[in-house]
């Protein structure tokens, strides 16, 4: 299932006795005071209690990047989509936890620590090559932007008619592609960081009573990865992407006291807001069928990337004051449905068209091979060319003890043919005549050394010996190579058989030696 963390954000105002951490650091009580502001709540209800994955109270973002996000990028590295969620009433941290501060490098958020993890792991890895890509959009008033267009190199954003809306195409049910949002590709940290900054500058702010710097829309910064096997020639890659989803914050008009522009800003928002929720409810319920994402282009565009395949993280940001119990028991409530959400990451492995028309290619050269020889070897047998069915896989061991066998009696002259009609055939049956050969020669040499002994032809011992009873001339203690082998000394050899230079002696020759020599 899909888990969720709860991000405090720090206060003076913490509204001790109304909100309580239980030790377990997952379990978060709320009790609502009289004076506290419930009314929109329940009538009846006046306390809850949510237990959680964790809850992330005075801590830094290099912990909430570890507790959160560290998971969800080894799983991307292995192929897996991800995507990691901020949700919560306005002012509370989404865009604190997200992106962090600039100004201060250990205040930075999830998306610069993610981005400058992934390249630290790519560039240290040897097994695999990567290709990474960059996408930033928003979605302001139900119409969605790229906060990066091309012209952004020149062009801060003064007014939105700048900026080309974005459509959704859909290809199926399971695909769609957006329409003229541009995806970078980069190679270094600075880079994809660079392109951050610059959708950020891009991004749709405004100023209200609870948030000086408020986003006025859903942003979602995605992290697209292409991989492939350094060490194994195949054809498949892995493709897996991030969304890191920044969801502008619910608000209350009544609190903000929005107007105007920020009061149609607030009314987009907050419906936006219930249709991902009811997205989410709907995805909870094990029988229901249909799932309604076209409600809003934010739950259109997130379609694939709410549990399910997607490893999904969720935290809501929740500023604990008295005065804002009502939003953090909602944000809350969110996040318990968004925790019945199921989820079962899998791996996107395709096959690259390119390398598997090169593998197709060399596969079609070798049948062809295979083909040509087959109707050479059936022409010579007179088969009137006629093909006959092929085994172009690995022949089976009842197949090689069936050529070996023929092999045999072709060498042992009981047959003058053999039958041959595939080039495996041809491969097998030479490696046949080889091990007959090398068991032959093997045998040889085994019979050999077991009847004879080796005398050193160079040995003037030896050879005034052989002399001495005739075996040798005088003249041919000259010769560069003799061989004698004798009797083994164990049976006190019986045998002698010599050979000088061509000179071969008969048996009776070698018997009398024998007998001259004292054998
Ligand atoms: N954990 C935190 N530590 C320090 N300052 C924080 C923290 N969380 C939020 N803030 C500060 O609170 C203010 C509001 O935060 P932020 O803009 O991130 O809220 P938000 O949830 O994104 O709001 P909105 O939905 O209106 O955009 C900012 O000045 C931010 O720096």
């Amino acid at each position: 299932r899909v888990e969720c963390w709860v991000r405090v954000k720090p206060t003076n105002n913490f509204a001790q006795g109304l909100i309580d951490v239980q030790d377990d650091l997952k379990t978060i009580n709320i009790q609502a005071a009289k004076e506290a502001d419930t009314s929109e709540t329940n009538n009846q209800k006046t306390s809850w209690s949510f237990k959680t994955d964790g809850v992330l109270a005075n801590v830094n973002q290099q912990l909430v990047f570890e507790t959160v996000a560290k998971q969800v990028l080894d799983s991307l590295l292995q192929g897996c989509n991800g995507s990691i969620f901020c949700y919560g009433q306005t002012g509370a941290g989404k865009t604190f936890t997200m992106t962090g501060l600039s100004e201060i490098f250990d205040n930075r958020g999830l998306v610069p620590r993610s981005i400058s993890y992934i390249f630290n792991h790519v560039q240290s890895d040897c097994q695999r090559s990567f290709n990474i890509s960059i996408s930033y959009i928003e979605i302001y008033n139900e119409v969605m932007y790229d906060l990066l267009p091309h012209s952004f190199k020149n062009d801060s954003r003064t007014n939105k008619k700048q900026f080309e809306p974005l459509a959704i195409k859909e290809l199926d049910d399971n695909n769609f592609v957006v329409k003229g949002m541009n995806c970078y590709p980069v190679t270094c940290e600075n880079e994809a960081l660079n392109l951050l900054f610059e959708g950020e500058m891009n991004r749709t702010i405004s100023s209200h009573k609870m948030n000086r710097q408020s986003s006025r829309s859903h942003c979602i910064f995605t992290i697209y990865l292409q991989s492939h096997s350094l060490v194994h020639s195949d054809n498949r890659y892995m493709m897996s992407r991030l969304n890191f989803v920044d969801l502008a914050g619910s608000e209350r008009i009544k609190k903000t006291q929005s107007k105007g522009k920020t009061l149609e800003e607030a009314g987009y928002i907050n419906k936006s807001l219930l249709y991902l929720e009811q997205v989410i409810t709907a995805l909870t319920e094990s029988n229901r069928g249909h799932v309604p994402y076209r409600q809003s282009k934010l739950t259109f565009f997130l379609k694939d990337s709410i549990g399910g395949c997607c490893l999904t993280r969720l935290i809501a940001n929740v500023w604990g004051e008295a005065k804002h119990l009502f939003e953090t028991v909602s944000t809350l409530r969110f996040a318990m449905s968004m925790m019945k959400v199921r989820e079962q990451p899998t791996i996107n492995t395709y096959v690259d068209p390119c390398m598997q028309v090169t593998l197709l290619e060399q596969e079609v050269t070798r049948l062809k091979r295979e083909l040509a020889l087959h109707d050479a070897l059936n022409s010579s047998n007179n088969n009137n060319n006629k093909r006959t069915t092929n085994n172009y896989d690995g022949l089976c061991e009842k197949e090689r003890v069936n050529i070996r066998q023929c092999v045999k009696a072709y060498v042992e002259d009981h047959c003058d043919d053999i039958e041959i009609v595939s080039a495996t055939q041809v491969k097998e049956v030479f490696s046949a005549f080889k091990s007959i050969y090398q068991e032959s020669l093997k045998a040889t040499n085994d019979a050999y050394h077991s009847n004879y002994i080796l005398l050193n032809a160079h040995d003037p011992n030896i050879v005034s010996m052989l002399q001495a009873v005739g075996l040798l001339g005088a003249n041919a203690a000259a010769a560069t190579s003799v061989t004698v082998a004798a009797a083994t000394a164990a049976t006190a050899a019986k045998t002698v058989a010599a050979v000088v230079g061509d000179k071969k002696d008969d048996d009776k020759n070698v018997k009398q030696s024998c007998k001259l020599c004292g054998f």
